[in-house]
């Protein structure tokens, strides 16, 4: 039975969080006064305009920025009460993160890249799990190119290996298949949608694309740095009327 997005536990919960950078003319606010929770085991797709603080949201959740006032709530841990050591160990051993640009190490094979966070944890990463999450992601047999001879959705995959291998509580998405064509991220979504629905991942994701948020069971809309709507289970035509209000 599937646990309906609503009643599950969030994996993190933010409180009344609010994000203002200095500008000339004062702080300028770009997040302001953000509850929201991500459901565990759940994929959430946060959506709005250019500029309404979705990247700032991210970051924020994931303890790469820090609220100018509110909380952030990973599990038991208050993020806004770590410090930068802490901070770093939780990013390292509990956060996973995909890029729009894949960030892999260039000089790295596909292998070494899936193997550098158990190695950056100290747990010696054991050659059967690197390869299975290679193999997860469609990648056997290619583990040995680098960056530059891998195309760029086989370099998104290994990048989502290389955060899945690590069993984070919660991975955070930036535009994933900002990148990619279509047909590519089509399947870098379904990559994702079966961490969730087969390892029990929890993916926050933020996108414009219509088409990857109907892959989230629930899609948040952000405008001006407010949480103005929520659509659960939606299609890409429902996003797309949404978004177009
Ligand atoms: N480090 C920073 N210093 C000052 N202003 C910033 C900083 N980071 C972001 N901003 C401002 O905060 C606002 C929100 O930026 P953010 O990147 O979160 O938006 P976004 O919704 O992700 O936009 P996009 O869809 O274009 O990526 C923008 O006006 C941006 O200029």
């Amino acid at each position: 039975m599937t646990i309906p997005t609503d009643i599950r536990l969030p994996a993190t919960q933010l409180a009344g969080v609010s994000k203002s950078y200095e500008s000339s003319s004062g702080p300028a606010p770009v997040l302001r006064d953000v509850s929201l929770g991500f459901p565990q085991g759940a994929m959430t797709a946060v959506m709005g305009p250019s500029g309404s603080g979705k990247t700032t949201l991210l970051h924020c959740a994931a303890g790469l920025d820090r609220p100018t006032s509110g909380q952030v709530l990973l599990g038991g841990t208050d993020l806004s009460q770590c410090d930068e050591r802490e901070l770093t160990h939780i990013r390292r051993d509990r956060i996973g993160f995909v890029f729009q640009q894949f960030n892999l190490l260039p000089m790295l094979t596909a292998y070494e890249n899936v193997a550098l966070p158990l190695r950056l944890g100290r747990r010696a990463p054991k050659r059967a799990v690197v390869m299975e999450a290679l193999r997860q992601v469609g990648l056997e047999g290619r583990e040995k190119r680098r960056p530059a001879e891998l195309s760029g959705g086989q370099q998104q995959r290994v990048a989502i290996a290389r955060t899945l291998v690590a069993e984070p509580e919660i991975v955070y998405a930036d535009e994933p298949t900002g990148a990619l064509d279509t047909a590519t991220g089509r399947q870098v979504m379904g990559l994702l949608r079966e961490a969730v629905d087969r390892a029990g991942r929890t993916v926050v994701m933020v996108t414009h694309d219509p088409h990857a948020a109907a892959w989230a069971d629930r899609v948040v809309f952000l405008v001006d740095g407010q949480i103005v709507g929520k659509l659960d289970h939606p299609t890409a035509e429902q996003v797309a009327a949404y978004v177009s209000g």
